[in-house]
């Protein structure tokens, strides 16, 4: 099961702001793998999610490579393609992407909307997962995005935080 790690944001009504884009996708591209991505976790609680364009927001997004202002540096192509902070002031939910991966919108390179949407659930509390084929299952499983569905673990684990 998708082991709930605390803490959990206190509102239900979250902010999230892309503050770069990577040069391997169209912008239009980006913002709806990233929108899709948040969709997955608000279909099946009760949260909402608003992007914004300027200023603060719950959540930032970003894409960075190598050391980038936090403890956690990325690591160049392949090795890990993503963090996400859990849920907390400041630096939490955070989710950063590592730009020296290749972000596509298909079966190529790396999905950003499964990346997005595993981190996000990081973002929100969530810790992995033991269910393999899982959304919070450790490892990266490419896998069609079309008609995505959140695996059952990933909904029981959710709404163990938001339900
Ligand atoms: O909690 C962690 C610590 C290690 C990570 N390694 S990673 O960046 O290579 C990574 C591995 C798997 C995924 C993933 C898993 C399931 C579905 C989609 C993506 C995302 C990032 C990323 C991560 O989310
Ligand atoms: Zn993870």
């Amino acid at each position: 099961s998708t082991f709930p790690r605390s803490p959990r944001w206190t509102k239900t009504d979250l902010k999230y702001r892309i503050l770069n884009y990577t040069p391997d996708m169209a912008p239009a591209d980006v913002d709806e793998a990233i929108e899709k991505a948040w969709n997955v976790w608000s279909s099946v609680t009760p949260l909402k999610f608003t992007r914004v364009y300027e200023g603060d927001a719950d959540i930032m997004i970003s894409f960075v490579a190598g050391f980038h202002g936090d403890f956690y540096s990325f690591d160049g192509v392949g090795g890990t393609l993503a963090h996400a902070y859990a849920p907390g002031e400041g630096i939490g939910g955070d989710a950063h992407f590592d730009e020296d991966e290749y972000w596509t919108k298909d079966l190529k390179g790396f999905n950003l909307f499964l990346v997005a949407a595993h981190e996000f659930g990081h973002s929100l509390g969530l810790g992995h997962s033991n269910v393999l084929g899982s959304l919070m299952y450790p490892t990266y499983l490419q896998m069609e995005t079309r008609n995505y569905r959140l695996p059952q673990d990933d909904v029981d684990g959710i709404q163990t935080l938001y339900g």
